[in-house]
């Protein structure tokens, strides 16, 4: 992250805001001390109103303070209040014993960024502010005036603002540009097709046809007629002459698709119309020259294919010419938000009108899945729960993810604020080289506040 980012987002001399929706009265003692640590406190006069000042007023963090006889009463109200602000991360304030009752701890649990036991500390809470708006303002960007900015790109619609994507798009780019065979390589699910779509669309044969074949799926016997035709009456059967799938793309592209499983008299095949640019329709006497750009995919280790005697080593290194390696999603950071967003926004008509978007517990789930399926898992996962979701937002449980976060995100609820401020704090005095204003500067907060919390969590200058 570029040092001048850094400095914005904790910058205490740079005012920001605060959207608050609650009673007056249980934050109005801390309002001097937030104002002094850099925050302006916005007022929704009401829970109907916030969704409308929270887009008006431009703020990314929230605040709902809870009192007993109010909010506490109205969760379902605070949920939709949630459901229509989506783009804020929210910071609860419980009474003490709100916690014990089920359904509110449901919602704080599955709606809120954060939340802090009153009576209020106002510098513990301007701390959870301070990363809610960091984690914010890391998304923030892809919001435009309350809409997600899907991405999309001149390359089909690919959604991913990673690096790992920045570098797929780069790629993309590059091999578009020339003739040589791609190999696209990656687990099952990660986007192989569509990259080899959107070098079609951004060569100059995106007016010629894309042929996509599954090596996979073809039955052996039609395979060699499918790929490179026949002529009637070459077998039986053949009661007309047939155009084989690599002749139907001439002028354009053809992909061929999971080339691991292609039978190796096929691969021999292959091997000759790569060489030589002619095929063969089966019963046919004359080659037909073709002018087709071959992009292949596999999700296979295709060395180890070769290693075993079933795939040729000479057909691979006319396919492997460019190569491009699709990154799994659990290792595109930031991209799963985008994404799922991205899969609401395009199958929002299959989906109940009350069902408005994902709750933090959700997006947190989705974030520390490990997506065997990648991309593909992904879109199924959130199609299904947007249809079984019966509330305003989609739940881990909608998600089909609860069994495998549940007990994690219990300790996270409980742990994660102390031990993301503990690790703040090491950060910020390590990168000040133990200078206490320094950090303090650093982290958006005053000398005083950060010695008490380096006393709070036994941390010592060096
Ligand atoms: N970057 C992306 N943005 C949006 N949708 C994507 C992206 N990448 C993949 N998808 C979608 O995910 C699904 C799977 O993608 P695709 O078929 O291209 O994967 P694949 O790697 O070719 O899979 P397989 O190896 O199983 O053939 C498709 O519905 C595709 O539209």
């Amino acid at each position: 992250m570029p040092k001048n980012a850094k400095l914005k987002l904790s910058d205490p001399s740079i005012e920001r805001s605060v959207l608050y929706v609650g009673e007056k009265e249980i934050i109005a003692a801390s309002t001097g001390i937030l104002k002094e640590e850099g925050w302006s406190i916005i007022y929704a006069p009401s829970l109907a109103e916030a969704p409308q000042y929270a887009s008006k007023s431009g703020a990314l963090v929230g605040v709902v303070g809870f009192s007993q006889k109010e909010f506490v009463d109205h969760a379902h109200r605070v949920e939709l209040m949630l459901a229509q602000s989506t783009m804020l991360k929210w910071i609860a304030l419980i009474p003490p014993n709100a916690a014990e009752q089920p359904a509110f701890r449901q919602l704080i649990g599955s709606a809120f960024y954060d939340y802090h036991t009153l009576p209020l500390d106002a510098l513990r809470l301007s701390i959870t502010l301070g990363h809610a708006f960091g984690m914010a303002e890391m998304t923030a960007d892809t919001f435009q005036g309350g809409q997600w900015d899907l991405h999309h790109h001149p390359e089909s619609q690919m959604v991913g603002a990673s690096d790992q994507m920045q570098k797929i798009y780069q790629e993309i780019r590059k091999v578009a540009g020339v003739e040589a065979p791609v190999l696209i390589t990656g687990e099952s699910g990660t986007g192989k097709e569509l990259t080899a779509q959107a070098i079609h669309e951004r060569s100059t044969r995106k007016e010629g046809p894309f042929i996509a074949v599954n090596c996979g799926a073809l039955p052996a016997n039609l395979i060699q007629s499918e790929l490179f035709g026949h002529e009637k009456g070459s077998f039986t059967g053949a009661h007309e002459r047939k155009i084989g799938r690599i002749e139907s793309a001439t002028d354009g592209t053809l992909f061929l698709d999971e080339i691991g499983d292609l039978p190796m008299d096929l691969q021999t095949n292959l091997l000759r119309f790569l060489q030589e640019k002619t095929i063969h329709r089966v019963g046919g006497r004359q080659d037909i020259e073709v002018n087709v750009r071959v992009l292949a995919a596999t999700h296979i280790n295709l060395e180890a294919a070769i290693k075993d005697g079933r795939f040729r080593q000479d057909l691979y290194y006319r396919l492997n010419v460019l190569q491009i390696k699709m990154p799994p999603l659990r290792d595109r950071v930031g991209d799963i938000p985008l994404l799922a967003q991205y899969i609401f926004t395009r199958f929002s008509d299959e989906k109940a009108h009350r069902v408005k978007g994902f709750s933090e517990e959700a997006l947190h789930a989705m974030n520390h899945y490990d997506w065997p399926g990648n991309i593909r898992e992904l879109i199924n996962r959130v199609r299904r729960a947007m249809v079984m979701c019966e509330k305003f937002l989609i739940s881990l449980v909608d998600l089909g993810l609860e069994r495998r976060t549940n007990s994690r995100m219990q300790v996270t609820l409980n742990e994660a604020r102390d031990s993301a401020e503990a690790s703040s704090i090491r950060g910020a005095l390590a990168q000040s080289r133990g200078s206490v204003s320094m950090a303090a500067r650093q982290l958006g907060i005053s000398r005083v506040s950060l010695y008490r919390l380096m006393e709070k969590h036994g941390i010592s200058k060096s």
